[in-house]
């Protein structure tokens, strides 16, 4: 992938779609082969540092503030010798503004609502300003404003900071308004390319089993396509 670049991954349930995320990270082994982000080879078990990921958010049993999970990200959770600055937790103090949670800055991420731990995920991975952002079904738990505010917060970061990013995600509506690419995954095949391309009513049929048919919205002078979904197969 280029910089500047948004890859939605889609694919049905269990087809495998956050075991590939995890490898391309580095957090699973790959069978064989290798990923290389930013020069690097990923695939054997070593963080790399230039990925932000942010994982499928569940409850969280950590009793840490907010702040201080988002600082974590920062000067490495695990490091005994790393010790905060001030200079950090002024970062973590922006991103959270700038996602829109900074109200949630002393609250203890295991009394956070699904919905926004995801948030705080974020901006944990963005704190550590990645060349590659991985999120794993970043909207699952947001309500329709925050999954439009994530959704153009990813393409701001993605194209100030020119980085690329992978987007495990449930929602063609949401992979069409904001990915460049689009990596269809299926059990025997796969499909990737320009997400216009991949993202068509006849690879739903294909891939998902459900008949879509593709509506046009104009906002703002842009045509948004929006897929609406009639019936399984
Ligand atoms: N830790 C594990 N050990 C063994 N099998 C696993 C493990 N995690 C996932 N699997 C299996 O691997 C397959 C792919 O799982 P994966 O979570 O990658 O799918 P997915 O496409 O992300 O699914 P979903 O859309 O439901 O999140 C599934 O069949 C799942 O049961």
């Amino acid at each position: 992938m280029d910089p500047g670049e948004i890859m939605a991954v889609m694919g049905r349930n269990g087809v495998g779609k956050t075991t590939l995320i995890k490898c391309i990270a580095g957090i699973l082994k790959w069978k064989s082969g290798y990923s290389i982000v930013a020069g690097q080879k990923s695939g054997n078990n070593k963080p790399i540092a230039e990925i932000g990921y942010v994982p499928q958010a569940h409850k969280s049993s950590f009793s840490y503030s907010v702040r201080d999970m988002v600082v974590f990200g920062k000067v490495g959770h695990n490091s005994y010798f790393a010790v905060p600055q001030n200079k950090d937790y002024q970062k973590a103090d922006d991103i959270l503004e700038r996602i829109g949670i900074k109200d949630l800055r002393d609250k203890p991420c295991n009394e956070l609502s699904g919905g926004q731990l995801q948030l705080v995920f974020v901006a944990r991975a963005l704190v550590n300003s990645p060349q590659l952002l991985i999120l794993d079904e970043p909207e699952a738990h947001l309500d329709f404003r925050n999954q439009l505010r994530l959704l153009k917060l990813i393409k701001n970061v993605v194209s100030e900071q020119n980085i690329s990013c992978i987007i495990n995600t449930h929602y063609p509506n949401h992979a069409i308004r904001i990915a460049n690419k689009c990596f269809l995954l299926g059990d025997n095949d796969y499909q990737e390319g320009a997400v216009q391309e991949v993202m068509i009513d006849t690879n739903i049929k294909k891939y998902f089993s459900v008949r879509s048919q593709t509506l046009y919205t104009t906002y703002e002078g842009i045509q948004i396509p929006t897929f609406v979904f009639l019936d399984e197969v």
